[in-house]
């Protein structure tokens, strides 16, 4: 098909406002996000002052990607003790608003921890929380960096004499990090080194976090990025047209196995079927070494909703519900829509992160390279100890 394909716009430059940020401001500390519903629309941020509103945020995917879910969760563990709110109430809700992500419950038991164990030294367990949580925040800015340069390499080893044309899913760029993001940072390096000459950009059915969030992104960086239905996938990969595809993911088990955007696990077969690199790119902390296989992964079911209509961004202000909805099924049709889908492990070539690429991806391997981590996993419930 060759490059018939018509090259979006391109804007320049990273995000305007970050995806997240800590406030304190003289009526007590916020924590300030960028409302992901309203992009690309609309840039606006969403100042949450308690645990509810965060929880809320979490919950209409205000806030979303798994390592941002972490470093949220970690800071809204801050908020809470900052704000003289239960923080066990804070430490039990938090994880539940998006239980598949498991980065969310690592970032909330890392404050949590920090401030119980301040508690119980009797110094000031507000400030330890919120220590630990910018500690949080800077290990994944330092994460993807490293994500970054590891899976560029892989990609020059994979694919000798760049020109890549990348397909990727869902969103995973610095929306979902601290820093530029897991698997979007891959494929923004290739482009910052002449590399990548196609990004195809799922949209993403039904939240279309690729036609609105990875677009928004690769459109602000300059990348040239073309939006697909999520079903024209099989036909780029018939006529040849994807070198390899990039995705995140939600929840490594100890096995390989990863949940991620619903969707991944037909592009897994598909890039199997073509003989194309199926890479995942995640930092240590989204492995968790406590589940030991993919069918012990909950997989978040959302309301059907989502895929029987098409709502529009809220115009009653930000992370609230959607003010109006579009019909697209019959009134009453059920649905079936489950968040993520688990791709086994013989299905990925490689699982990049920060500690290095796991390929092929066995247990040991994984297990080897999260030792090697800055933090070293123990294998209760996804604990993280300093080494
Ligand atoms: C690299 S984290 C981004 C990850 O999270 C997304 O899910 P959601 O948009 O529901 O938060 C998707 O699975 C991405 O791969």
């Amino acid at each position: 098909m060759g490059d018939q394909y018509e090259v979006s716009e391109a804007g320049a430059g990273a995000l305007a406002i970050p995806s997240l940020r800590w406030e304190e401001p003289p009526e007590g500390p916020v924590l300030v996000l960028l409302d992901q519903t309203r992009l690309p629309a609309e840039e606006v941020e969403l100042v949450c002052t308690d645990v509810p509103a965060l929880v809320q945020a979490i919950r209409t995917l205000a806030v979303r990607g798994a390592p941002l879910l972490g470093i949220a969760g970690a800071y809204g563990v801050a908020l809470a003790a900052a704000r003289g709110f239960d923080v066990d109430e804070a430490t039990e809700a938090l994880p539940q608003a998006r239980p598949t992500a498991v980065n969310l419950g690592y970032g909330v038991r890392r404050a949590a921890g920090a401030y119980r164990a301040a508690l119980a030294g009797g110094t000031d367990a507000p400030a330890a929380a919120l220590a630990e949580a910018r500690a949080v925040h800077a290990e994944d800015i330092e994460a993807s960096r490293g994500m970054a340069q590891h899976g560029l390499a892989l990609l020059g080893e994979l694919l000798p004499g760049g020109g890549h044309r990348i397909l990727t899913h869902c969103n995973t760029g610095a929306l979902v990090s601290g820093g530029e993001g897991t698997a979007l940072a891959v494929a923004l390096a290739a482009h910052r080194a002449g590399e990548l000459r196609r990004l195809w950009v799922d949209e993403t059915r039904p939240l279309l976090q690729g036609a609105r969030l990875t677009a928004y992104e690769a459109a602000r960086a300059g990348m040239a990025y073309t939006v697909l239905s999520d079903g024209a996938a099989g036909s780029l990969f018939a006529g040849g047209e994807v070198d390899a595809v990039l995705i995140g993911a939600d929840r490594i088990a100890a096995d390989g196995s990863v949940a991620n955007k619903v969707g991944s696990y037909p592009l897994a077969v598909l890039a199997r079927y073509h003989h194309v690199p199926f890479v995942v790119v995640a930092p240590t902390s989204t492995v968790d070494l406590a589940t030991e296989e993919g069918a012990d992964i909950e997989v978040e079911q959302r309301p059907g909703q989502e895929v029987t209509e098409f709502s529009l961004p809220s115009a009653q202000g930000p992370g609230t519900a959607a003010s109006g909805a579009i019909p697209v099924a019959p009134l009453g049709a059920q649905a079936y829509n489950p968040a993520f889908d688990v791709t086994p492990p013989e299905l990925v070539t490689a699982i990049v992160t920060e500690a290095g690429v796991v390929s092929p991806v066995t247990r040991e391997a994984l297990a080897g390279v999260c030792s090697t981590s800055r933090w070293r996993k123990s294998r209760s419930g996804n604990g993280m100890m300093a080494k």
